[in-house]
């Protein structure tokens, strides 16, 4: 027989089971029939728990912008896709949203996912993130990247040597770029010079742990218990428990010890290759608002954001541009007889600002950046507790409102034939309308900071290796760009691979 304590004790265990059991009930009843966005239209899963995005991300493993063209097709410009989040697809939405008047909070679970919550990236905040946009914005401005586009250029140059040295041997572009985009960063904002570009094939251990650490950031944005166990390891630990991860381990100490080595020894800053790294600005206690410099931690995460950031996005533009020049022989024949026309002597090098004035170039980078994926999720923000109207409806306080840039640039009104790449369309008349609707850096106060050095990487790059080579695809390169959404994309089957052949002159 039960003693009475025991009778106690298992009623007590019944009570709170039966209760938990309880509250859960009642949530998914009040998100399906009470909740402010009960009315709005989506999958009746997704309406009763954000599971449904978890399952789309880590079970089925499927890319969710892609589910999102299906929901939109199925429910609308306005669909439910969890609890408190709402997605929308018309392209005025997306300026709704992203503009410079809105200084909406960033959503939490999405952006703390990334171990970088103290840069200019992850502040959730409006304000925590001015100041220390305010500080960059000077490493970032048209001007400053002007200035230092020697630097840029350095590492172009040996990204085409490298090329040539490997005569008909076919280049991964895939790798080639991101490695290219790697060294630009590390030696620009951190005055290291890792020499990706130097790895064998390409296969830079760095840009190798970019890539496999993005599905791992995917799962802790559905479970901050598995992001927390795995960033709060020591480094040796958190290398066998997620090997993924390994590569990110190592560049968080390379950069970790450069950056205890500068704020030990601020003189040390004397010992970089240039004066003009994010820590020169970074440890002027005089160029923040509160005269104080950011701690240890933050610096580092501010140096993760800004490889993140740079790296993958640059490379993956640069990797769909080629792609659709090489498959298209008349955009490849106009943008070489331009580039021929404005560089004829090949050691007589064009500055930015003179390719920045070619307009089949241009037109070529525009469409570059409106067929890649660049950063594929929507960029979820919480609408302030007033409300907000958007898309002619009333969203309520506190709702999380989201748009991916994918929905702006396949949008078949402003881009007819969205799927095909036709640089020729920025050209024509009404130019600036169509200027518009580019939105891969995003729009608003929490816009790219990094936009002016992407696009001299992307011309300085589109130009020096379409007009220093003769290039074609290489065998085995995939018929179709295929990737999935893990916030950048992730690529999925064979990578572009092209045989460069030194031009005469
Ligand atoms: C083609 C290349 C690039 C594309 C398509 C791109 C796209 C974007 C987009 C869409 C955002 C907004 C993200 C959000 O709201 O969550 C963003 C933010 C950001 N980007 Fe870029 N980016 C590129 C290159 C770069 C480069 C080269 C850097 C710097 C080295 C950089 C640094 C950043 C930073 C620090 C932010 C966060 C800004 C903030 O939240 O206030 N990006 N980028």
């Amino acid at each position: 027989m039960p003693s009475i304590d025991e009778l106690h004790t298992g009623n007590l265990l019944w009570l709170v089971a039966a209760g938990y059991v309880g509250y859960i009930i009642y949530h998914l009843l009040y998100n399906l029939f009470w909740h402010p966005l009960a009315s709005f239209p989506g999958p009746t899963i997704a309406a009763v728990t954000p599971l449904y995005k978890a399952y789309i991300d880590l079970v089925a493993k499927s890319s969710f912008v892609h589910t999102l063209e299906k929901l939109h097709a199925q429910y609308g410009d306005i669909v439910r896709v969890g609890p408190n989040e709402i997605h929308f697809s018309s392209p005025s939405a997306y300026l709704e949203i992203y503009n410079a008047y809105n200084k909406w909070d960033k959503e939490k679970s999405l952006y703390h996912s990334f171990g970088e919550d103290r840069s200019s990236f992850g502040f959730l905040t409006y304000n925590e993130a001015k100041e220390r946009r305010d500080v960059l914005l000077k490493l970032f401005s048209k001007k400053a990247i002007a200035d230092v586009q020697g630097l840029v250029l350095e590492k172009v140059t040996k990204l085409c040597d490298s090329f040539e040295n490997l005569g008909s041997k076919p280049a991964d572009l895939f790798y080639a770029y991101r490695c290219m985009a790697v060294d630009v960063i590390t030696y620009l904002c951190f005055g290291n010079d890792i020499d990706a570009i130097g790895a064998p094939d390409y296969e830079a251990p760095i840009v190798k742990a970019m890539d496999s650490s993005l599905p791992v950031f995917i799962g802790f944005k559905h479970s901050s218990l598995l992001k927390g166990s795995i960033m709060n390891c020591p480094p040796r630990l958190s290398k066998i428990v997620s090997p993924a991860t390994s590569g990110l381990v190592d560049l968080q100490q390379l950069l970790k010890g450069q950056i205890n080595d500068l704020t030990k020894d601020p003189k040390n800053l004397q010992n970089l290759p240039h004066s003009t790294t994010i820590y020169h600005q970074l440890l002027r206690p005089d160029a923040y608002r509160s005269g104080t410099v950011p701690s240890v931690g933050s610096l580092y995460e501010e140096s993760q954001a800004l490889l993140f950031g740079g790296a993958d996005t640059t490379g993956a533009t640069l990797m769909h541009g080629s792609f659709y020049i090489l498959t298209l022989p008349t955009v490849y024949a106009k943008l070489k007889a331009e580039l021929l026309r404005a560089w004829p002597v090949l050691n007589v090098i064009p500055s930015l600002s003179e390719l920045e004035k070619l307009p089949y170039l241009t037109a070529v980078i525009k469409e570059s950046l409106r067929m890649s994926p660049g950063v594929a999720s929507p960029l979820p923000r919480v609408v302030p507790s007033s409300g907000a109207t958007i898309h002619k409806t009333f969203i309520p306080g506190d709702v999380v409102v989201e748009m991916s840039s994918h929905f702006v640039h396949r949008n078949e009104t402003i881009f007819p034939n969205p799927d095909e790449f036709i640089p020729d369309r920025w050209l024509e008349s009404k130019v600036n309308d169509l200027d518009k609707w580019l939105v891969a850096f995003s729009k608003g106060p929490r816009r790219c900071l990094g936009s002016n050095l992407a696009w001299a990487e992307l011309y300085l790059c589109f130009a020096h290796v379409f007009r220093k080579f003769t290039v074609e695809i290489g065998p085995s390169s995939p018929k179709k760009l295929e990737w999935r959404d893990c916030f950048l994309p992730e690529y999925r089957g064979p990578h572009l691979k092209a045989i460069l052949t030194k031009a005469a002159a």
